[in-house]
């Protein structure tokens, strides 16, 4: 079995008197595709939101590569490691499909802060690198022919390729996916899964993600978190979720047959 990468621990959250999330254990090991379904208002979003630093658990820990988390900031979480997409687009949309995946690569830049005020020659070579790397992320998305374009004028499905481009140019080790699919066509829905299938492959990630088109959750996660209420109702393969009484009943209304 490969190694433990994220363990949440008995975790939850609570806002006035409502128990978002409470008892909440999960463990992702290196390379897996999991994903996380539940109804609306299940708090899924909630969890993504403790994983990544936004909101502080009220109980227990979460451990992401061997590092306790539960006080990180999200951006000491996204330098740990673990960077994110929202449920609602996120992007620069003034600034050209390039620069908005620019932005997110700079967190690796090597050059030091003085050498770009400076203008020395390891700036000059660090942002060649940065722009080159760049490219290479979105010819992969195949968001490349849109490079000058300003990320408010791309298409719709476009648009949520380039939340996952930006994403991956902070070089997560876990990528956390907030419902990539919302809005999409059958077609683009088709296409974004091979590119996540892809893409966990090339850059060796772990993926978790939140969705509620099934067939794209049953389709290519190997395991899945099921929440309700708050609550961790049913864990497991696929094939197990789909005929599981609790989350037929809970969500999925009929057994799903894909
Ligand atoms: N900052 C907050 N303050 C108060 N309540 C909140 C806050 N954030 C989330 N909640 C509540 O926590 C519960 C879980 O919400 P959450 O957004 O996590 O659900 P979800 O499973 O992601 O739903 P959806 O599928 O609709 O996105 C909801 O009742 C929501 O209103």
């Amino acid at each position: 079995m490969s190694n433990s990468l994220l363990k949440v621990e008995n975790v939850g959250i609570q806002f006035g008197g409502l128990k978002a999330v409470q008892g909440f254990d999960m463990e992702l090991f290196e390379g897996e595709l999991i994903g996380l379904i539940g109804p609306n208002g299940a708090g899924k979003t909630t969890s993504f939101n403790m994983l990544t630093g936004v909101y502080k658990p009220t109980e227990g820990q979460i451990t992401f590569d061997g590092k306790v988390t539960n006080n990180m900031s999200p951006h000491q979480v996204t330098k740990s490691g673990m960077s994110r997409t929202f449920q609602n687009i996120r992007l620069f949309k003034e600034l050209t499909v390039l620069d908005n995946v620019k932005v997110a690569n700079h967190s690796l830049a090597n050059h030091s802060v003085l050498s770009s005020i400076l203008r020395l020659p390891t700036y000059f070579k660090g942002e060649a690198k940065m722009e080159k790397e760049s490219l290479e992320f979105l010819k992969i998305f195949e968001l490349d022919k849109y490079k000058d374009e300003l990320a408010k004028n791309l298409p719709y499905g476009m648009q949520r390729r380039l939340e996952i481009a930006r994403a991956l140019a902070a070089g997560p080790k876990l990528l956390l996916l907030d419902e990539p699919a919302a809005g999409m066509n059958p077609k683009e829905t088709s296409a974004l899964m091979d590119l996540i299938a892809l893409i966990r492959k090339k850059f060796d990630l772990t993926i978790l993600l939140i969705e509620h088109d099934m067939g794209l959750v049953m389709g290519i996660c190997e395991r899945i978190y099921v929440l309700d209420h708050g609550q961790l109702i049913a864990s497991g393969t696929p094939e197990k979720i789909r005929s599981n009484k609790k989350v037929i009943e809970a969500y999925l209304g009929e057994e799903v047959t894909v």
